[in-house]
């Protein structure tokens, strides 16, 4: 039985997760941690009955106390490095679906696995059709040096751009020969118009009510544009690729980044 311990479990992934983790067979919730719903049953807080867990603030004893193997953590950069910092002390493997890491704290916490020889995983995106998208970019990026990335997220997302958008430009930034073709020459009339630039790839980050997560990689020819698209509907989107990082975490022993590692080796 793989024990699991969700952190931000009473926000909007952290529910989700608890759902998922409570019908997977072979796993068990057996903690809570959101600070800002203590003494709260958090199968009634996910909408699924009493699971007799009860929401905590205090992620070190939870960890100890259940004798987890497992933190999923889907909180803030801020509360996620501190809370993968408190599982790993404790030899508990972290799944991170947390965006806005820096890259600095990444390589800290990469260091502490390789010490712990404890495996972990930060993924910015844990929908396969993501991970797909991301794939198919990087394979187009060969043939298409000309990209810009649109992202569409739901107006609550407090980081921009998106941690799938900015793995996204990434990837299609190793897989690319060279920059963006010909002299661009344009002016900026409007601070921002042109979006954010990383190595040449512009991306666009919009926030509306009504999206979940949805993003186009978007790239122009001779006469012709190419067009990858993928979109989160529901957040259940998210929970085969939490489920298998949960089973899979298990045998690794480094921190790995990007849920692709695990699918495409
Ligand atoms: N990798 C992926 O596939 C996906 C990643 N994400 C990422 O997951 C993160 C969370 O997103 P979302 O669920 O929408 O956000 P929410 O704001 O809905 O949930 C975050 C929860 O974490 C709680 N929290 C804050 N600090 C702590 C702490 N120290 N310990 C435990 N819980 C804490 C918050 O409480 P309070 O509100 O009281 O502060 C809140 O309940 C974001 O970074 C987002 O980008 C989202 C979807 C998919
Ligand atoms: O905040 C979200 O909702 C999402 N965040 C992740 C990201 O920043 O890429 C993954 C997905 O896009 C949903």
């Amino acid at each position: 039985m793989i024990r699991v311990v969700v952190t931000g479990a009473a926000g909007r992934m952290g529910r989700e997760v608890v759902k998922a983790v409570s019908r997977t067979p072979g796993m068990q919730l057996v903690g809570a941690v959101d600070p800002g719903h203590t003494g709260q049953d958090i199968g009634l807080l996910a909408g699924i009955g009493p699971l007799g867990v009860v929401v905590r603030d205090d992620l070190a004893n939870v960890l100890r106390e259940t004798e987890a193997s497992v933190m999923v953590d889907f909180t803030t950069p801020h509360a996620a490095v501190a809370n993968i910092k408190t599982a790993l002390a404790c030899g508990v493997r972290p799944v991170v679906g947390t965006t806005g890491i820096p890259q600095e704290e990444i390589e800290e916490i990469k260091n502490i696995c390789r010490e712990k020889r404890l495996g972990g995983l930060i993924a910015p995106n844990f929908a396969l059709g993501a991970v797909l998208m991301m794939h198919f970019a990087g394979i187009a990026a060969r043939y298409f040096p000309d990209v810009e990335i649109i992202e569409y997220h739901h107006h609550q997302k407090l980081d921009a751009p998106s941690g799938t958008a900015l793995q996204t430009a990434e990837i299609i930034a190793r897989s690319r020969q060279g920059g963006p073709t010909g002299d661009r020459t344009e002016v900026e009339k409007l601070d921002g118009a042109r979006g954010g630039n990383l190595e040449g790839i512009r991306i666009h980050s919009i926030r509306l009510p009504g999206f979940v997560a949805h993003q186009e990689v978007i790239f122009g020819g001779l006469g012709q544009t190419l067009t990858i698209r993928h979109d989160s509907t529901s957040r259940e989107s998210f929970m085969p690729g939490v489920i298998m990082a949960i089973k899979k975490v298990l045998e690794l022993e480094e921190l790995v980044y990007g849920l692709d590692k695990l699918i495409f080796g």
